[in-house]
């Protein structure tokens, strides 16, 4: 037997596994890495976070992936360099990690990689009939298994289309294997650059289980206040949004967007929310003059309704009220007071961090991945029914180190 299936043999009888989960968002703000002790899988997995960090993004790599993501034309050759670029560049910040931590990567058993998306076009935004839903993650996985010397699983978006999804939100799988809790019908919402969540049912029925991005959380707020005030990245503690008042007229516009009015479940990237998505809207509205806290204020107010909007449609499908719900926030946008605050206006029942759940907020989507390797390499018994765009599928290409 090949040495390497050997090795991945053994790894899938362990009682427990350490997996290293990568996850660089659509913020380009770095890459998170988590080092997971997984035990179990399927419904019995039980993971504990034995170190996390957060890598920053220099500028330099922050412009190199700009010059493709999201974008229509590109330098073809440019990212084939990347391709590969990010996939060293991710193994290298692994290595630097593993040292720092004083854990020989001998000791670790798998590496899921999620890569840098740079294209998420399901069918409804290219509209191109003969053409499927498409998305593209780069950073190559065999360059991290090679430089890090432990068997890496990538691109785990590509089997999910494969079998009929949009390639997105894989978060659900994690969500419902980790978080479910018979009695308790809890929303897993993550609000990272795009906001999605996850539907998990008190009855832990797998078919009712559901699943959706939702819109904006942070794009178009990073970009525009990066647009105003070049030494920001962000509105941080929304401070800007705070002291503006939302223009009502522009939201309108905004929420007049056909994704909004898409049927759920949906998924969306900065194909569509970016600038020119804005800048259109104050074109239509005559308001290309609005000042930068109304502007922000306005946007932040997009992404509470939309995503209050998404959650409430699925609670009124299940029939029961608001308040028998608990929402489980994570991602960057927890830390947005303002965005939060009107959520819990907009809905009226609990709301609590995904840390509360034993899962470090920040660590949430990396360990996601972790847990989607573990399924890939020693579970995969799961079934979400036909419908909702949840394949019941692993996902992630095994690379090898040798
Ligand atoms: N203190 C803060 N105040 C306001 N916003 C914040 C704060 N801290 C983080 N954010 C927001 O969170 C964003 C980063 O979120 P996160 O890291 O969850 O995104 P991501 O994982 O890259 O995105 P995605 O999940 O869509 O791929 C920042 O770009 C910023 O907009
Ligand atoms: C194509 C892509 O990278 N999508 C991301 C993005 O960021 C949030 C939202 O849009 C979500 O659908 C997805 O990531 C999470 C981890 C997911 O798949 O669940």
């Amino acid at each position: 037997m090949n040495k390497n299936i050997s090795s991945l043999y053994k790894i899938a009888q362990k009682e427990t596994r350490k997996i290293i989960g990568l996850m660089s968002g659509t913020s380009l703000d770095g890459l998170d890495i988590a080092l997971c002790a997984i035990s179990g899988a399927g419904e019995n997995t039980a993971v504990k976070i034995l170190e996390f960090e957060t890598i920053n993004y220099t500028e330099d790599i922050k412009t190199e992936i700009r010059k493709v993501f999201a974008q229509k034309t590109i330098d073809f050759q440019h990212l084939g360099l990347l391709n590969e670029w990010i996939g060293l560049l991710h193994a290298g910040m692994v290595n630097d990690c593993l040292k720092k931590w004083n854990i020989p990567a001998h000791e670790v058993d798998l590496i899921a990689s999620h890569g840098q998306t740079v294209l998420h076009a399901p069918k409804f935004l290219h509209q191109q009939e003969k053409f499927p839903n498409a998305t593209l993650q780069i950073g190559d996985g065999d360059h991290i298994a090679v430089k890090t010397g432990i068997i890496t699983l990538s691109d785990f978006r590509q089997k999910h289309v494969a079998a009929g999804g949009e390639g997105a939100p894989l978060a659900v799988y994690g969500d419902y294997l980790l978080f479910s809790k018979k009695g308790e019908n809890r929303i897993m919402l993550n609000m990272g650059g795009i906001a999605n969540f996850t539907y998990l049912p008190a009855s832990l029925n797998a078919e009712e289980v559901f699943v959706t991005d939702t819109g904006t959380a942070n794009t178009l707020i990073d970009i525009f206040t990066k647009q105003y005030f070049p030494e920001k990245s962000y509105d941080k503690d929304a401070e800007i949004a705070q002291s503006g008042t939302v223009n009502q007229t522009l939201l309108s516009e905004l929420k007049n967007d056909a994704f909004f009015r898409k049927s759920f479940p949906k998924t969306i990237g900065q194909e569509l929310f970016n600038k020119g998505f804005v800048d259109s809207a104050l074109s239509k509205t005559n308001l290309e003059n609005i000042s930068a806290p109304d502007l922000l204020a306005t946007l932040t107010r997009l992404s509470a309704e939309t995503i209050a909007e998404a959650i409430q449609f699925v609670v009124k499908n299940t029939g029961a009220p608001i308040t028998d719900f608990k929402v489980y926030i994570s991602g960057g946008g927890t830390n947005n007071p303002l965005l939060v605050k009107w959520l819990k206006e907009l809905l009226p029942c609990e709301f609590q961090k995904s840390d509360d759940l034993g899962i470090l907020s920040d660590a949430k989507e990396a360990v996601l991945f972790a847990v989607l390797a573990n399924e890939t390499v020693a579970g995969g018994d799961y079934n979400f029914g036909t419908n909702k765009g949840i394949p019941s599928v692993t996902m992630g290409k095994i690379s090898f180190p040798n």
